[in-house]
């Protein structure tokens, strides 16, 4: 196969340097979490290397893949959840970028088992709704994939908290995911303090509608 050899170079530069944010956000301990992207116009994706240290990470060592999680670039093995992410982009045309964590606020609610519960402006703004569980499945192969997929399309979260796992988030583009794994750690942290002081209620259902809407089509720079 020939490669896009400037696109794809472009994108692991980007992959590579997306995940010192992983870092820099604490979200991620020692080689745990990953993150991938899409090359535009190639059914090609870009990946973590499996269980190499976040400081030995270099643009070079990203592999590359097809989307059926096949090496097709390389000189490590992918990471683990090459299937899983492979999975989400075969199903979903329009992600263009999947992140993993196992950031601890937000794995202790899917430990639990537990939607966290959309109660404050922020998570109406970027999420649009409880972020939601999505089932348990062992690593390796399509199954977590299956389990992102089923879970958050149609859904308005770009965050789903597997079961006894941890975080997937999806973006159009790898920094939106990026971005949605951050905001989930956040407000995971920000929902768990409050529930230790007592009950928490959701928002009502119009005033997400309202903020989500506002923050999607109005906020920031246009
Ligand atoms: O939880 C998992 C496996 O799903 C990962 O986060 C691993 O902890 C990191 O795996 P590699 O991406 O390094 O293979």
């Amino acid at each position: 196969m020939t490669l896009p050899s400037e696109a794809v170079e472009r994108v692991r530069e980007d992959v590579c340097a997306l995940h010192t944010e992983l870092l820099r956000w604490n979200l991620v301990t020692w080689t745990s979490g990953n993150i991938s992207a899409r090359v535009p116009d190639a059914d090609l994706i870009v990946i973590k290397p499996s269980g190499v240290t976040y400081e030995d990470l270099t643009p070079e060592s990203m592999v590359v893949c097809d989307l059926d999680g096949t090496v097709v670039d390389g000189r490590h093995s992918p990471s683990s959840d090459t299937g899983a992410h492979a999975y989400v982009y075969r199903a979903m045309p329009e992600v263009g970028g999947v992140v993993h964590t196992h950031s601890p606020y937000a794995t202790a609610w899917a430990a639990r088992n537990e939607p966290i519960p959309c109660a404050l402006t922020a998570m109406a703004d970027e999420f649009g709704s409880d972020i939601p569980v999505g089932p348990f499945a062992l690593i390796g192969g399509d199954e977590i994939g299956k389990g992102v997929v089923s879970t958050l399309t149609g859904h308005r979260s770009p965050a789903v908290l597997m079961r006894s796992h941890g975080v997937f988030t999806i973006g159009d583009t790898p920094k939106a995911a990026v971005k949605a794994a951050v905001m989930c750690e956040d407000v995971a942290r920000t929902v768990h303090l409050a529930c230790e002081r007592g009950p928490v209620e959701r928002l009502p259902q119009e005033h997400i509608d309202a903020l989500y809407d506002r923050y999607q089509n109005a906020y920031g720079q246009k």
